[in-house]
């Protein structure tokens, strides 16, 4: 059962950490988001508040990302007990363990193709490979928002059913249905030290939607920045003074 975790949390109903598993997201979660191209820097005190944060739910403290395992592992290393990469395609339960990835039907390669072409007609929109489908980023070029979106959503009435498009920040994504991070959220806590715990979840954007809704059916919580953070650094204050 949720309750009031202390001062500082007393506007977010959380479980006891000896009961909470934390669930967080990185780009725009954990740390502030950059310009395109700008290097991510992880904030002074991050990492302390992740181990101890970890130490205090028992080692349940996840990553939840678009970004690959990989990438997440450069910025993070070994703070977080499990990793769940790609959107929830692919997942590291345990420190050390091996990446599981779900199988995914094959993208259909034309689409690669249009969404190539489609790019290289307007400037500032990056292309981003993910491991079943791929995202188009437009913050740099916040007018081509709805034409990417309706090449999207064109793949994806083709696709019929198999495949949904996803909304991020600034971007679109076309992912494989049914694999999302709420997926990756399932199956992280049908695991140990997951598992038993109630599930707390903390985003920023569309794509972190199912997440939140994952923990929330498990009877956790799910919060997003900014309706109830309104920046990562005030996250990471809340993060921190919850094991102060
Ligand atoms: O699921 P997330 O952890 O939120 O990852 C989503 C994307 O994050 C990164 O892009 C975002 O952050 C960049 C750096 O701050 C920013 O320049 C970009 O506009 C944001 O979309 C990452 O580069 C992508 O691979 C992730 O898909």
């Amino acid at each position: 059962m949720l309750g009031f975790h202390g001062v500082q949390s007393a506007r977010f109903p959380i479980p006891p950490l000896s009961q909470a598993a934390f669930l967080l997201n990185f780009d725009g979660t954990l740390v502030e988001e950059t310009p395109p191209g700008d290097p991510v820097v992880l904030p002074p005190g991050l990492i302390d508040t992740l181990r101890r944060l970890r130490a205090a739910c028992g080692d349940a403290l996840a990553i939840v990302s678009s970004r690959t395992v990989e990438q997440l592992d450069a910025f993070l290393g070994d703070v977080p007990f499990a990793v769940g990469g790609e959107g929830g395609i692919a997942l590291r339960h345990r420190p050390g363990g091996p990446i599981e990835r779900t199988a995914l039907p094959e993208l259909p390669r034309i689409w690669l193709v249009q969404a190539r072409d489609l790019v290289g007609t307007l400037p500032g929109v990056r292309l981003e490979h993910t491991e079943g489908g791929f995202i188009l980023h437009y913050r740099a070029a916040p007018e081509a928002a709805q034409v990417l979106h309706d090449a999207v959503a064109a793949w994806v009435k083709e696709s019929a059913g198999a495949y949904l498009l996803a909304a991020g920040r600034m971007a679109w994504e076309i992912h494989p249905a049914g694999v999302d991070k709420g997926y990756a959220v399932s199956l992280l806590m049908q695991r140990p030290p997951f598992l038993g715990r109630k599930p707390v979840v903390i985003g920023n954007d569309k794509s972190d939607e199912s997440a939140m809704a994952a923990a929330k059916a498990a009877g956790g919580a799910g919060f997003r920045i900014p309706v109830d953070f309104p920046t990562p650094a005030v996250l990471r204050t809340w993060l921190a003074g919850l094991t102060a």
